[in-house]
């Protein structure tokens, strides 16, 4: 058998503010994994992330993205990554495919691949109708998978999400589900996190779950299930028992 590549490698990362709010946290995941992080509101999942993201410096630990210490050189960690935050930036005078244009400029992308790769995007995203009008009118929804087609343009190895779903009609959802989903068949590594339990159930290789900043149980349902020795148990029904048993912070 051979061992898993890791994508990303997360050890011991820590971060105050005016309290712990990541404490020494270990983290591994693989290359083509579907990975959902878990945890209750401020467990510190999204400041896990955006440390990972180079959006936020560490107070200490190590990250290490596709082999590369993304602290040491975070440009080449960003080149393979993608980051789309909860609460998407995008640049309202421009229409979506002016935007994709304008960021797969920046990363240097060339303009024959881009366009193709924006299309697809469009059209796999449900917004090829709205491709040529300025995104200032968009539904906080529609604004959020312009932000994710922007964050795929260039192709990333990693995509880190921090909630995507939320706030999107079924409809939208399932175009992002999918769209993931595809990225993961093509080899892609997807972490994700979430408070819809239903979709980390039906979409995730691995769970993570996280508590007070440190992560508190990992692995398939299956595992999860054994851990907690229940066998036919919801995950919404795992991750309370998790969270409630978990040890207080120091
Ligand atoms: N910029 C900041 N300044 C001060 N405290 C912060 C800051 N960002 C996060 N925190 C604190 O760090 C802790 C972890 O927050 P974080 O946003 O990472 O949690 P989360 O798991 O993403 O929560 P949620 O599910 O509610 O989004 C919380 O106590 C939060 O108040």
């Amino acid at each position: 058998m051979t061992t898993p590549t890791s994508v990303l490698e997360v050890r011991g990362l820590t971060k105050r503010f005016d309290r712990v709010a990541v404490d020494a946290l270990d983290l591994t995941v693989y290359a083509g994994e579907f990975y959902a992080l878990l945890g209750a509101n401020g467990a510190g999942k999204t400041t896990t992330l955006r440390m990972v993201a180079g959006l936020l410096p560490p107070d200490a630990g190590m990250i290490a993205i596709a082999g590369r210490d993304a602290l040491a050189d975070p440009v080449a960690a960003k080149q393979v990554m993608a980051w789309v935050s909860d609460e998407p930036m995008i640049y309202d005078k421009l229409t979506p495919r002016e935007y994709l244009e304008f960021i797969a400029g920046l990363w240097g992308c060339d303009p024959r691949i881009a366009e193709q790769s924006a299309e697809d995007l469009l059209l796999s995203l449900g917004l090829a109708a709205h491709q040529h009008e300025r995104c200032e009118g968009f539904s906080k929804g529609m604004r959020q998978k312009v932000a994710l087609a922007g964050a795929l343009v260039h192709d990333p190895r990693l995509i880190i999400l921090d909630e995507p779903l939320t706030g999107l009609d079924a409809v939208s959802a399932r175009h992002v589900k999918g769209l993931l989903q595809g990225r993961v068949r093509d080899g892609c590594t997807v972490i994700m996190t979430t408070h819809i339990l239903e979709v980390a159930e039906r979409m995730a290789d691995r769970i993570g779950v996280i508590a007070q900043g440190r992560l508190i149980a990992e692995g398939t349902l299956a595992e999860l299930r054994q851990k907690i020795g229940q066998s036919d148990t919801s995950l919404e029904d795992m991750f309370v028992a998790l969270i409630e048993n978990a040890p207080a912070a120091a």
